[in-house]
């Protein structure tokens, strides 16, 4: 049953209440969640060691928290999928594809700045 409807001051609380939840569930259970975490943990620690600048820390924040936020879509859209049709099935194999392709454009741009932050700190060329 959907929940009641609720004033405005009350559903945006509730809101925030079920994002949290979700967001708790993504960071605790979801393994492709937790190895990005730990990527983000990794860049931020060179990012001290670098000391890379205020705007190259905000960009490569969000980078990051871009992936994040497109993979806890994509595990959304492979929940549903296994939710409607748990069975195989060529089209669930296709929207799970796409969605995983929708993530794999976030982190190709997150690997791109990274190399332009990064690259000039090892002096290699
Ligand atoms: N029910 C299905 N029918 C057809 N193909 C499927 C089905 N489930 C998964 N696949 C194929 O297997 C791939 C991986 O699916 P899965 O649900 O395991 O995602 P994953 O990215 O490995 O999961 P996670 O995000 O948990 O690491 C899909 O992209 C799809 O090609």
């Amino acid at each position: 049953m959907l929940p009641q409807k609720k004033s405005f001051i009350a559903g945006r609380i509730a809101s925030l209440k079920y994002a949290f939840v979700g967001f708790k569930k993504l960071a605790t259970t979801e393994h492709s969640i937790i190895s990005q975490l730990i990527g983000l943990f990794i860049v931020s620690c060179a990012g001290f060691y670098f000391k890379i600048s205020a705007t190259e820390w905000m960009i490569q924040t969000l980078a990051f928290f871009l992936v994040l936020s497109i993979e806890g879509l994509n595990t959304a859209v492979e929940k549903i999928a296994d939710f409607i049709h748990p069975e195989f099935h060529k089209k669930i194999g296709e929207i799970k594809d796409i969605a995983a392709g929708a993530v794999t454009f976030a982190a190709l741009g997150t690997l791109i700045i990274l190399t332009i932050i990064y690259l000039p700190k090892f002096n290699i060329f």
